[in-house]
């Protein structure tokens, strides 16, 4: 296939304390996430001058897979391109064509489906291509990578050099993943698999990822709920999980944000500061693994990825499930794929 450009699509996080309430109205509107919950998000980025570390940490992926490109012989410019924050992906999507891109290869910083995994991607591609309009370049996804072996192998490293920090090896491995409504789940992938297609990906990487290391016994739990208090999301939370294994003995865990690619604000609030400072409460050890993002084979699976479309290179994969998440131009995957949850009406 011919590709003029590769778009880095992700998240975005605030640069600034003034930065901090835009942004999470960006990502709030018309979610039903209740006043309160943001107050205490503003909060937890103000914690960090309002800076989240989301920007900077895509930046450096970028020009790490810029120096694979390089070394590979690949030449394709890389953009960047947010949902929630500057630069924002319809500005890039303006940029690229005017500099006259007329095919590219979508790279969204997340490696599951689900409805805000990978549906809320294709989202955005479709409105940036609306908002340039006709001349807009063809834009082509890459597919979920939750079980590629350089992800999954990038963790089984983190995790060993997470437990090596650790007084004992008699730990309990822990893997979280960012929370959704339980409907959202139950929705998530086409419906001829029967749903739950995020929550069945984190539980076959966390799986993965536990074979690799050699450790049988562990959790998969939750992070960084949000919404109203009245709909059910994936549970137990991770700080919650910490009081339980506390109460069966348990001194030392390893969490291992398998949910996550970088060390975003989800990963430094969530699971450093309110994680880590429940552990110290209960006389537990405590140790993070690294997200992938920093890790050169981060860069490298890019760079596989991108040559499944310009070789026609085979999917690397270690689980079953099949290859989804890349459609052209924003199309859902399949019929009734990861439908957007029905908003509940908020109560009189
Ligand atoms: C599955 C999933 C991922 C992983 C997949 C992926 O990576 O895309 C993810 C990533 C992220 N989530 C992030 C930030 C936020 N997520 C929020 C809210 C929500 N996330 C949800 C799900 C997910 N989120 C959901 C169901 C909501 C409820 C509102 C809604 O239905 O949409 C809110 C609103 C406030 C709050 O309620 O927490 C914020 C600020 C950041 C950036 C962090 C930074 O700034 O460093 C990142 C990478
Ligand atoms: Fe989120």
């Amino acid at each position: 296939m011919q590709v003029d450009a590769l778009l880095w699509l992700s998240f975005g996080g605030p640069e600034g304390p003034e930065d901090v309430r835009p942004f999470l109205e960006n990502v709030t509107r018309g979610r039903g996430v209740p006043p309160e919950r943001l107050d205490e998000v503003e909060q937890h980025y103000q914690h960090f001058g309002g800076v989240s570390p989301i920007n900077a940490l895509n930046c450096a992926a970028i020009e790490a897979v810029r120096a694979e490109f390089a070394a590979a012989g690949i030449d394709l410019p890389i953009y960047f391109g947010n949902r929630n924050w500057h630069p924002m992906a319809a500005d890039t999507v303006a940029e690229m064509t005017a500099a006259g891109v007329k095919r590219a290869l979508v790279f969204p910083t997340s490696a599951y489906g689900g409805y805000s995994a990978c549906r809320q991607y294709d989202e955005d591609i479709v409105a940036a291509r609306a908002s340039v309009g006709a001349d807009a370049p063809e834009l082509v996804k890459l597919r979920h990578f939750f079980d590629h072996p350089l992800f999954i192998e990038s963790f089984v490293d983190s995790v060993k050099a997470a437990a090596a920090t650790l007084s004992t090896q008699d730990y309990r491995l822990v893997f979280t993943a960012h929370s959704v409504p339980l409907s959202a789940d139950a929705a998530a992938g086409p419906p001829e698999e029967g749903g739950h297609r995020y929550s069945r990906q984190i539980a076959e990487a966390a799986r993965l990822v536990a074979a690799g290391v050699g450790v049988a016994d562990y959790d998969v739990v939750w992070q960084s709920r949000s919404g109203p208090a009245r709909i059910p999301w994936l549970e137990p939370d991770i700080v919650d999980h910490l009081d339980a294994l506390h109460a069966k003995g348990i001194g030392a865990v390893v969490g291992c944000p398998i949910g996550f690619v970088s060390d975003h604000l989800e990963v430094v609030w969530d699971l450093d500061t309110e994680a880590r400072e429940r552990a110290g409460e209960l006389g537990m050890e405590f140790a993070r693994a690294a997200t992938p993002g920093a890790d050169r084979r981060f860069a490298q699976l890019v760079v596989e990825l991108v040559r499944e479309h310009l070789d026609g290179a085979p999917a690397r994969k270690l689980s079953e499930f099949p290859v989804a998440g890349c459609t052209v131009n924003g199309a859902i995957c399949a019929v009734g794929c990861c439908e957007p949850a029905k908003r509940p009406a908020r109560p009189a």
